[in-house]
């Protein structure tokens, strides 16, 4: 067979990534579940399958899942600091492979990406040759669907625009990638639409856009949001960020953060993991928020809602979760103590406005994704991974149980859309409550966990299936 194609950092990583990938699987109850159910029947055979995904450890584990279910998988990061290089390696090599015969799944990551590195590698992932392009995709922030569907529209307007002063630098970048593509290969986004018969979103911010999409009635493909399973964002987004934020802060700064004065913008399933995770830490944590829900009940949890003008000078450290853009200003940055600690969780960097901070400072890097931004008066602002998040740039993100969780939704969305096509349309939509169910028992003998079996008359009272669903569907957990 062909030599397969690849592009990581090191493929002598390959040998650390799998022992660390065995140690995962161990913590990752849902995957190994879904391997025994599926593997067999190779559900997802004749599929092939592009991810967008922080290209990690727990990753790798999704990764082969999907391949144990029959994908051809071609794989890049979603973010340009996120791809752990020995994940990635031992991708490459698989379980069955050699550094000098890689047998596993093509994958195109890196740590410290360029933007047109980031944008290439992506293409790339979204290419299994002779024309041919994926027919599910795995997307975290919409970037894969972003390209094809940006690729469809200037092939349907038979020109590429050029960039606007006020596109940002990376539009550019995809603008110029997907002009090139409009001349080497004429029709190549279209078809690949044509032949996708959907994608499964990981990430709040990726499931805003596709909602967007559905609104404008151009989403090219059917969609499962992902994110809204409640075993993956009131379990990731809470409890993995409520691990590894302070992960990040430590791994950049070190900085003590007890007893110093900690803002987190926006008090969703991920700000709540940050306040409680800088609480734990001992920290004066305030929260700023735009919804009154949110804010009341950042109050009944005895955090202080402010405005973030009313702490700028004071704070310590700045943590923006708001999926947002321009929470953080330059000139909040101007009124910032010195040496303030500046950092985004969310999933993109424009939360905070880089572009705007570097036109009026200097930038003195400290160490890979560890920067300070001196202002002409000499204070510094310390921000981590150039405003983008923090947890997968400065740290190696969620741990594996809890992505176990989101993970083994995607798995479940992929399945669904590779045996159940026909019943989706160019919408979005969620996993039906006894799959989400289904993901939390797989789970919980892990963590020595005992459910109670509900009675015939208990269910019967409660008017619920023995068996589950166990709520309704407007339940909020
Ligand atoms: N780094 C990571 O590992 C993860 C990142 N994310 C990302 O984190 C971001 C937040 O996700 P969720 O908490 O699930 O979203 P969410 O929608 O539950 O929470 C965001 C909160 O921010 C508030 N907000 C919006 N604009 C604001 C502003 N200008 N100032 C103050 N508050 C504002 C909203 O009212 C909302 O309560 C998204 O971009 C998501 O994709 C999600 C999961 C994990
Ligand atoms: N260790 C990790 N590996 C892969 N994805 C992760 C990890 N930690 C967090 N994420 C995901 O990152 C997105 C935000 O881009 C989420 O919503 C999380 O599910």
């Amino acid at each position: 067979p062909a030599p397969l194609e690849y592009k990581v950092k090191d493929i002598g990583l390959a040998e650390w990534g799998r022992k660390e990938i065995e140690l995962a699987e161990k913590e990752m109850p849902g995957l190994m579940a879904v391997r025994r159910e599926y593997a067999r029947q190779k559900p997802l055979a004749g599929q092939r399958i592009t991810g967008s995904l922080h290209m990690t450890i727990q990753t790798a584990v999704l990764i082969e899942t999907l391949a144990d279910l029959g994908a051809d998988v071609r794989w890049a990061s979603c973010n340009i600091f996120s791809t752990q290089d020995h994940a990635a390696a031992a991708v490459v090599v698989g379980r069955g492979g050699t550094v000098e015969r890689p047998a596993g799944v093509p994958v195109f990551a890196w740590k410290g990406e360029t933007l047109e590195e980031y944008w290439e590698c992506t293409e790339r992932a979204l290419d299994f040759g002779d024309g041919k392009g994926p027919t599910q995709i795995v997307d975290d922030g919409g970037d894969a669907t972003l390209l094809i569907h940006k690729g469809v529209e200037f092939e349907k307007a038979g020109k590429v625009p050029s960039p606007k002063a006020s596109d940002s630098e990376e539009y550019a970048v995809v603008l110029k990638l997907l002009a090139k593509e409009l001349k080497a290969s004429p029709g190549r986004w279209t078809k690949v639409a044509k032949d996708c018969a959907g994608v499964t979103e990981e990430t709040t911010t990726g499931v805003h856009r596709l909602y967007d999409m559905q609104k404008a009635g151009t989403l090219l493909f059917p969609a499962i949001n992902v994110n809204d399973s409640v075993t993956k964002s009131k379990f990731d987004n809470l409890y993995g960020c409520r691990h590894s934020l302070v992960d990040g802060l430590n791994r950049a700064t070190d900085v003590m953060l007890a007893g110093k004065l900690c803002v987190v913008c926006g008090y969703g399933d991920v700000g709540k993991g940050c306040a409680q995770a800088l609480r734990g830490q001992g920290a004066r944590v305030v929260v700023t928020e735009i919804d009154p829900i949110n804010a009341l009940q950042a109050s009944m949890e005895g955090y202080q809602v402010v405005r973030l003008e009313d702490v700028v000078s004071q704070a310590d450290v700045f943590v923006t979760a708001t999926g947002n853009l321009d929470v953080i200003t330059v000139e909040h940055m101007k009124a910032m103590k010195d040496c303030a600690i500046v950092g985004n969780i969310g999933h993109f960097d424009n939360e905070i406005d880089m572009a705007g901070l570097k036109k009026v400072t200097e930038r003195v890097n400290i160490k890979p994704q560890y920067d300070a931004f001196v202002f002409e008066d000499g204070h510094r602002v310390l921000v981590l991974a150039e405003g983008r998040l923090l947890n997968l740039g400065c740290a190696t993100g969620h741990p594996s149980f809890v992505m176990s969780n989101s993970f083994t939704n995607q798995t479940l969305a992929q399945l669904e859309l590779a045996t159940n096509r026909a019943s989706y349309e160019k919408k979005v939509y969620t996993l039906p409550k006894h799959l989400d169910e289904k993901v939390a028992a797989l789970h919980l003998e892990q963590i020595g966990a005992r459910l109670t079996k509900l009675t015939k008359k208990q269910a019967a009272y409660i008017g619920v299936p023995a068996a589950g669903p166990f709520k309704p569907d407007h339940y909020r957990y």
